[in-house]
């Protein structure tokens, strides 16, 4: 058996959960790695056409092409999987969630790639706290038709267990060695931490205070930087976040540096704006779609949890409102 075949082997079953951009991504370089992957969708009609057509994934390193087994929600699964991949919007998840639930039986562990709050509580309704992990990701991905997804950037993943601590010597972030391996092996740059909180905060951190600036203002994420008059207001969201993180009993400074948290989450938020100066962020596009935004689980997030803490977070709460105002009059809908 070759090192891929037996890498690919050894993670076990993969269901990607999501047709979206993260899933058609992941399932379609996990499918050309040799892993045994598959990829369930929403629609009939889109797993129809991934079954007729199969994937395909542009990247600036080229093409690829791959078959991935596809099925859709409202399927039976082909047996139980030891890995579900979760790639779906905050707003889906409590469809997903039985969906997921269904393919993982018994044993299979979950694995969510969403950004934001609030799919961890969703989740462990439906699939026990210690199987479930967190992915979270600075990879970049477009879906453009149902079967074509554009890598739009490469980044790294870090994975690790939702609930740090007390699975065990088989459990927590030592269960993900075979998933990290056969990511990698498929060009994901991917590490497993012991306790993934603090990522999925700094990129909270990050998405507050890009996201919902980018979207009002109807500007590349570059723009940002050139704003002088946003700073404060980007500073002042990160020092929100920070304080509600802190509450929450996280800790986000785990690099030595000794510089203040929130002088590290506002480089850490510039220097994404200069890496991805020209993107767009997914809650401009959101609007500019007529999707529904992920508002309610980033600055809506941090503004709710603040208030259930005794905290105070107006930053982040205006921005929130102005967003979901935003959507209201942009879409007609209601906030
Ligand atoms: N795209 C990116 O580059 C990155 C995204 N993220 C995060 O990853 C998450 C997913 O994002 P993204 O892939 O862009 O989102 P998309 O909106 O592109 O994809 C979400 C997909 O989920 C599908 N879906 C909805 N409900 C179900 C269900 N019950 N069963 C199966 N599939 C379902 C949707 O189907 P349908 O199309 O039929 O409605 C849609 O295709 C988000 O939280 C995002 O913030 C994080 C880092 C990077
Ligand atoms: C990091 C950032 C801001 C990149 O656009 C993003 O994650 C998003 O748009 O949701």
């Amino acid at each position: 058996m070759t090192r891929k075949v037996k890498e690919a082997a050894a993670a076990g079953r993969i269901a990607v959960v999501g047709g979206g951009s993260l899933g058609l991504l992941l399932a379609g370089r996990l499918a050309a790695a040799g892993a045994d992957v598959r990829l369930v969708v929403r629609t009939a009609a889109q797993r129809d056409r991934l079954r007729a057509e199969g994937l395909c994934v542009e990247a600036v390193d080229g093409t690829i092409r791959a078959c991935v087994p596809a099925f859709a929600a409202a399927d039976p699964p082909d047996g139980p999987v030891e890995w579900v991949l979760l790639c779906v919007k905050q707003r889906h998840v409590a469809d997903a969630a039985p969906v997921c639930a269904a393919w993982l039986g018994g044993t299979g562990r979950l694995v969510a790639w969403l950004n934001g709050l609030g799919h961890e509580e969703v989740l462990a309704r439906w699939v026990e706290e210690a199987r479930l992990y967190a992915a979270v990701t600075t990879e970049g991905a477009l879906r453009m038709d149902a079967v074509r997804v554009h890598h739009t950037g490469r980044g790294e993943t870090h994975l690790g267990p939702m609930k740090p601590g007390g699975e065990g010597p088989a459990g927590g972030a030592a269960a993900l060695s075979p998933l990290v391996a056969v990511l990698r092996r498929a060009g994901f740059a991917t590490c497993a931490k012991p306790d993934i909180r603090p990522r999925m905060w700094r990129k909270l951190a990050v998405n507050c205070a890009i996201n919902p600036l980018t979207a009002l203002l109807g500007v590349p994420n570059g723009a940002l930087v050139d704003a002088a008059e946003l700073h404060p207001v980007m500073r002042a969201v990160v020092e929100e976040v920070a304080a509600v993180a802190a509450a929450e009993g996280v800790v986000l400074g785990d690099d030595p540096v000794g510089a203040p948290i929130a002088d590290r989450l506002l480089d850490e938020v510039f220097a994404v704006c200069r890496r991805t100066a020209a993107n767009r962020s997914s809650m401009l596009q959101d609007l500019e779609r007529g999707h529904p935004t992920e508002i309610a689980h980033l600055n809506g997030a941090v503004a709710s949890r603040a208030a259930r803490r005794g905290l105070a977070a107006p930053v982040n709460a205006t921005l929130a409102q102005l967003v979901r105002a935003k959507e209201a009059l942009v879409h007609g809908r209601k906030g």
